[in-house]
């Protein structure tokens, strides 16, 4: 594998859980791979997760890692071509990003949507500049329209968590202060598309994901309706996609509970985190037993670790 952006990058679905799980039973035998390698990871956005379960993953296999936080500790960058250079951005990508490649063996970026420009965020202006110019494999970190390694660690999660061979998955939006990204959402649906499980998709109108994601999911505008005999229930809040980067709703109806869970098969609960309790979720919910949103988050470790196997194969 060279680069991992999206789930095209996989050889396969099987093939990477089986990648996966493999890490997961034996994290320390394929520490030749990473010897005397190094990865960087940049962020342009704040992080825990991803921070921290990428850096173990690259340790696990024997890699050193650096961080950079561009908005704390780096120059700031320009991301646009052909600009006069006369403002507070005293560097652009077009240097930083070969530099970069320089110093290390794999790159990791984590670059949000700006919610400025859809085309922009929709064309993965910063992801996409990385992968041309870094010389080195680049994978994402959650760019602006997906976030590839928390929909492969949920992947994992339900793969283990199943009771049934095709058990029903339901992606509801949840209500939320601010103005969030679609990526989680979109990944998390061009992820399950990839399975044989029933997958809805739940939320008011207005929030439709881009149709590139969605494709031919079914969308279910009555969250209680959707949630009957679901096995999974996945919350995350996102942004108007049609009217782009907006907040349509905060109607707190929307937030998963006891009542809505009741109405499911027993349905574990997950969220990518960070969550906002009683706003998203209640505590009831997410800290009942059928919460498994800390062992989702353990598999990023995982599925990081994963995907660093799968690129130092190749390298
Ligand atoms: N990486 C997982 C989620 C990251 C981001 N959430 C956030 O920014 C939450 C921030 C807040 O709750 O204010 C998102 O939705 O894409
Ligand atoms: N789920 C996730 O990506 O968490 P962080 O934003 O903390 O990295």
């Amino acid at each position: 594998m060279k680069n991992f952006i999206s789930v095209k990058d996989i050889p396969s679905l099987q093939y990477a859980l089986d990648v996966a799980f493999d890490v997961k039973e034996n994290p320390f035998a394929y520490q030749h791979l990473g010897k005397n390698k190094t990865m960087v990871l940049i962020f342009f956005n704040s992080s825990l997760r991803t921070r921290l379960s990428t850096q173990k993953a690259a340790m696990n296999m024997g890699m050193n890692t650096m961080v950079l936080n561009v908005n704390e500790d780096g120059w700031q960058l320009e991301s646009d071509l052909g600009v006069v250079m006369d403002g507070d951005k005293p560097e652009h990508l077009l240097e930083a990003i070969p530099v970069i490649g320089q110093y290390c063996d794999v790159i990791g970026v984590r670059s949000f949507a700006r919610f400025q420009n859809k085309e922009d965020d929709y064309s993965e202006k910063i992801i996409s500049q990385f992968v041309e110019y870094a010389g080195v494999p680049v994978v994402s970190m959650e760019g602006a329209t997906r976030h590839p390694l928390q929909s492969y660690a949920d992947l994992v999660t339900i793969e283990e968590f199943k009771q049934k061979e095709r058990p029903k998955v339901v992606l509801t939006w949840a209500p939320h202060p601010r103005a969030l990204p679609q990526a989680v959402a979109n990944s998390f649906v061009e992820w399950m598309r990839e399975t044989d499980y029933e997958l809805v998709v739940t939320h008011p109108e207005g929030y439709e994901l881009a149709p590139d994601f969605i494709g031919n999911v079914k969308v279910e505008y009555n969250q209680k309706k959707a949630f009957e005999e679901a096995d999974f229930i996945y919350a995350k809040n996102w942004a108007s996609y049609s009217s782009y980067g907006q907040i349509l709703s905060k109607d707190l109806s929307w937030t998963v509970n006891e009542e809505k869970m009741a109405l499911t098969n027993n349905a574990k609960f997950m969220h990518c985190l960070p969550v906002r309790r009683n706003v998203v979720v209640t505590d009831g919910v997410i800290d009942s037993k059928n919460s498994i949103v800390v062992p989702q988050a353990a598999n990023r470790e995982v599925t990081a670790q994963a995907v660093l196997k799968m690129i130092l194969e190749e390298l």
